[in-house]
Parts: structure tokens; sequence; C-alpha cells
């Protein structure tokens, strides 16, 4: 075991805690303001918790109990944001060598070291440059390459492609999926794709708990938290298998088919369905075999040649041909429907 990263913050409502393998890279998801920066920051040791404890490698960080804190450029812990913040005044190369002057690396050694890492992230060749002139993807790149001279033993990355063009975070995505190989982070992410590309296992949080900690693709699967259904693009409902079928939390009932390993009466379980795999009338059928549900459309959005229909808590994936003819826009009521050998029903925990 690598990592040990644990927080008790009460103004901020987060208590959470998990534990993180060698080389392993665990993606952090969850709403805005679950909680997920605040513990990067405890990790980091820029924010001290009411109790909490980070130890990495055996070595305790930060553990309230004993009166340990190591101030952050003791803790061995990279964090880098979406804010690149590079020194303007220092051209690309002196950015990136500045982590190992600091440790007292000689100039000459440090400018390799910095050129070694520049060219890992493919962006050796900005190595003259100063700051104020590099594109966004460009300065990210370097505030990769200056973290990593850091020779960190963890990384921490907290959105780092979130303000970058769509155009740039593909290659970016690939350069960190090389720096991320084998090495010890977290990262925080709001895009399925660097879930599945970069991190073995996601932890989600909610309201500043873990909800749901898992191997990444079991988790976006299977996923049994909101937020990760949502990741993964599909519809979840919560709610207690009767032997039958599932109570729904909200009321209602849903017939669906059981995976393995089978849920037991009385058992909680979500059902999942994907977004096309709704059928979407203006009216509740009746007597139809399928699951029905009353909604209201929240939202239209383009999907490549389809339109998702979003409500409070589902999605529908149907053609333009279809909103055209049931004339729907945002705030009409309409019937979602779905049949039950669409639905995978599997137990919680
Ligand atoms: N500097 C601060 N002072 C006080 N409360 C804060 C501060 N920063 C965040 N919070 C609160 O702490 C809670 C957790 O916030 P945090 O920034 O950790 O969430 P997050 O999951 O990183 O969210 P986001 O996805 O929006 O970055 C929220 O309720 C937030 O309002």
């Amino acid at each position: 075991m690598s990592l040990e990263l644990g927080a008790r913050v009460a103004e901020r409502d987060v208590d959470a805690s998990f534990e993180i393998n060698t080389g392993q890279t665990v993606a952090l998801l969850g709403e805005n303001g679950a909680g997920k920066s605040t513990l990067l920051a405890v990790a980091a040791g820029l924010l001290r918790p009411e109790r909490g404890r980070v130890v990495l490698d055996g070595q305790p960080l930060l553990d309230t109990d004993n009166g340990v804190d190591l101030p952050p450029h003791r803790r061995g812990v990279a964090l880098l944001s979406q804010d690149p913040l590079l020194f303007p005044h220092l051209t690309v190369l002196d950015n990136v060598a500045f982590g190992p002057r600091s440790r007292g690396v000689p100039r000459r050694d440090a400018q390799q070291q910095a050129e070694h890492w520049l060219s890992q992230v493919g962006a050796l060749d900005l190595a003259g440059r100063k700051p104020g002139g590099l594109s966004g993807g460009q300065a990210q790149r370097v505030a990769i390459a200056r973290a990593l001279a850091a020779d960190p033993r963890l990384l921490l990355l907290d959105e780092p492609m979130a303000s970058l063009d769509v155009e740039v975070t593909p290659a970016l995505r690939q350069t960190l999926r090389g720096v991320l190989a084998d090495r010890t982070a977290v990262i925080v992410t709001h895009d399925v794709l660097d879930a599945l590309l970069l991190a073995d296992r996601v932890v989600v949080l909610e309201n500043g708990r873990i909800v749901e900690d898992g191997d990444t693709r079991v988790v976006l699967t299977r996923p049994r938290s909101r937020f990760a259904a949502r990741l993964a693009g599909v519809n979840l409902l919560a709610g207690t298998w009767t032997g039958d079928h599932v109570e729904l939390d909200d009321g209602g009932v849903l017939f669906g088919m059981a995976a393995e390993p089978l849920p037991q009466p009385g058992d909680r379980v979500v059902a999942t369905f994907k977004p096309h795999a709704v059928a979407v009338y203006r009216d509740l059928p009746q007597g139809s075999p399928r699951n029905s549900f009353g909604v209201r459309i929240d939202e239209l959005e383009p999907l490549g040649d389809l339109i998702r229909l979003r409500t409070e808590q589902l999605s529908a994936d149907v053609t333009l041909q279809a909103v055209a003819d049931l004339d729907l826009t945002p705030g009409t009521w309409a019937a979602f429907s779905v049949k039950a050998t669409e639905i995978d029903v599997y137990r919680l925990a």
C-alpha cells in the first residue's frame, strides 16, 4: 500500500478516506462541490483538516492524532491544477529545472533533467520560450514536465485538461497516459474518457463521502451511484428487489433482468438501462408489458444524429424525426417506456 488519504473537514462537510497501491492511478469523481479538491489539498499539505491522515510509502505526512504535519515542500507530492501557474519571467526550460535546482542539483544537470521531462511530454521544442507566449495546451504540458521534474512520489492532478480546447485534449491525454503508467497518482476529472484511459480505479464522492470505489471498467459498466451512471451514459434507478421486480425508492415498480450474483428478496439493487433503449410517447401507454414513467423533459441535447432528452433522473436518445413528430420541447410532459429485457438489475454491495 502506497498512499493512505483520509480527512474530515466539517466546515466543508467532507469526511472520506481511501488507499492507493503503489503505481496505481485513481480517478476521483463527483459533482461540483463534492469535496474532490478538498481531498487533494489535504494530501498536498495546503489545507489542514480537523482530523486527517496522509501516509505515503509508510511515511506519515499528516497525522493529526499524533501531531504530524509536514509542510508542502517536504511531502514529495506534486499538485497540478487547471491553471499551469508557470513562472512568467523564466524560460520553459528554467521553469522545469526549478524543482531539481531547489533540491540542490547543479544547474547543468537540472537543465538536462528538464530537457528529459520536456521531451517526455512532447514539449522540448518550447524550451527557450517564455510562458506568456504559450497556448493553454502547451503551458499545461510544461506544467506536467515541471511537476515530474520535482520527482514526486505522488502526483495529484486537479482537472488538468478542463481549461483546454477540445482539439488539444486527446494529445495531452495520450501524454498523461504515458506519464501516469506505473505512477501513484490521483486525477480529478469529469470526463469518462480520462477515467477509462488514465485510471485503474475510480472513487466517487458525493456530499463529501465516498459512495463508490472500484475498478474503472466495472464501475462504468455496472455503476452503483447516480454520478457514475451519468458518466457511463446509462440510466440508473435504485430500489429494493422483491424476488420478482424492483420497488423503486421514489415509488413505482420496475421489471428487469436480475444479473449474477442474483439478488435476494429484500436486497438493495440498482436497475440500469441505456438511453437508446427508451421509447418515448406523449402519453403513458395503456396495458403495455413495458415499464413506463411519466416524465417532464428538461433539456434536448444533440448527440451525433440523435437527440438526447434529459429529464430530472432519466435520459432517452431518440431521432430528430421523433422529436418533431412528438413535438418535444423543454417543459413537455412525456412517457418513457423501456422493455424489461433492456434493464439490468444488480445487487448493491
Ligand atoms: N476555500 C474554501 N473555503 C470554504 N469552503 C470551501 C472552500 N473551497 C471549497 N469549499 C466548499 O467545500 C466543499 C467541497 O468543495 P471542493 O472544492 O472540495 O469540491 P470539488 O468536488 O472539488 O468541486 P468542483 O468539481 O466544483 O471543483 C463545497 O461545499 C465547497 O463549497
